[in-house]
């Protein structure tokens, strides 16, 4: 039998699923079962897919529009969902709406986050009741990226991106170009050239400017448009890859200069104006969604 929906109301809602940059991203290590070990610091920018949940009679997770080269199981939502019932044994269904704004493969998150926003909205609008830890747990198993985007705030990462620690840093103006091309991220880190034993680094090293990102020199080895994107940005600004790329990003210190260069770069790439947040929209939809219920 369907169970009942808890707090109707709140299923009208479309909740966001931002992206994150990696404000720098050191590989310290691999693991046993090849996963690289990494330093990193995750902050979001104000970017989102957009999730609509639908409540459906039936014991079905269902997508309303498949993703280009996606198949329905393999979207992460529709696994996220699923983790969610194979964890509680839930057996109500749902049906998925996903307004994809950001770029597939290119390093900004997308997928995690909409299987984050998944699990965050599912575990309230199902009335499950699970933690944020254990959802972070049940994240790690869709992928690497997905526990920082249900942590919800910027972050110093260890591990595979698991171990995080919350941090607060400059909410800035930045540019993010999007090159033409998408970089398989296991491709990267199967790269025999890849930077694998960086010395760790402490939070202090970070903020007094050590940005590096390990994987940059096999991206732009790889993907001339990247290297172009970061020639062409670098006259603005420091350069810089987020995760394994493909997009570049350069943080400004005012709207106004950020929306100078946004302007020239502009007319030749694809590109975002964005700003850098430190606490994920998610949670303000979610706490603006309890209030409504
Ligand atoms: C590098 C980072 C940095 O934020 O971002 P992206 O560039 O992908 O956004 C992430 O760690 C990516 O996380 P995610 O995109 O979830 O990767 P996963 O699906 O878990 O892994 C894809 C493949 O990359 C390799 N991989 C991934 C993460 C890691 N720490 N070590 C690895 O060796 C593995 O071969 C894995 O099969
Ligand atoms: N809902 C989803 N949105 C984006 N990608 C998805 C989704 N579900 C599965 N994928 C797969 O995950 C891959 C990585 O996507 P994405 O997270 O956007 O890139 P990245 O990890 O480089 O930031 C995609 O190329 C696609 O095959």
């Amino acid at each position: 039998m369907m169970e009942k929906c808890v707090n109707l109301p709140a299923w009208t809602e479309k909740w966001p699923a931002p992206a994150k940059l990696n404000l720098m991203l050191r590989i310290t290590g691999r693991r046993p079962d090849g996963y690289h070990l990494l330093q990193t610091v995750f902050q979001f920018i104000d970017l989102c897919d957009w999730i609509r949940f639908h409540p459906v009679d039936e014991d079905r997770v269902s997508l309303y529009q498949t993703l280009p080269g996606v198949a329905e199981a393999d979207d992460l939502t529709v696994r996220a969902a699923r983790v969610l019932k194979a964890e509680t044994g839930y057996a109500g269904g749902v049906g998925i709406e996903v307004e994809k704004n950001l770029p597939m493969g290119g390093g900004l998150g997308g997928g995690s986050s909409d299987a984050a926003t998944t699990l965050v909205a599912l575990n309230y609008l199902w009335g499950l009741g699970l933690s944020v830890e254990r959802l972070m747990r049940l994240g790690l198993s869709l992928g690497a990226d997905v526990p920082v985007f249900v942590f919800g705030q910027a972050a110093w990462g260890e591990g595979v991106g698991e171990k995080l620690e919350p941090i607060r840093v400059p909410e800035c103006w930045t540019v993010v170009i999007r090159p033409d091309c998408h970089v398989n991220t296991g491709e990267i880190f199967s790269d025999k050239n890849l930077t694998r034993d960086s010395k760790s680094i402490r939070i202090a090293d970070f903020i007094a400017g050590q940005h590096q990102n390990d994987c940059l020199d096999v991206v732009v080895r790889r993907y001339q448009a990247v290297k172009d994107a970061l020639v062409v940005l670098s006259e603005f600004a420091e350069g810089r890859l987020t995760g394994t790329g493909a997009c570049v990003f350069a943080q400004f210190d005012s709207e106004q200069s950020a929306k100078s260069a946004y302007r020239s770069l502009a007319a030749k790439w694809r590109c975002y104006l964005v700003k850098g947040v430190n606490e994920s929209p998610l949670y303000a939809k979610l706490r603006a969604v309890e209030n409504i219920s």
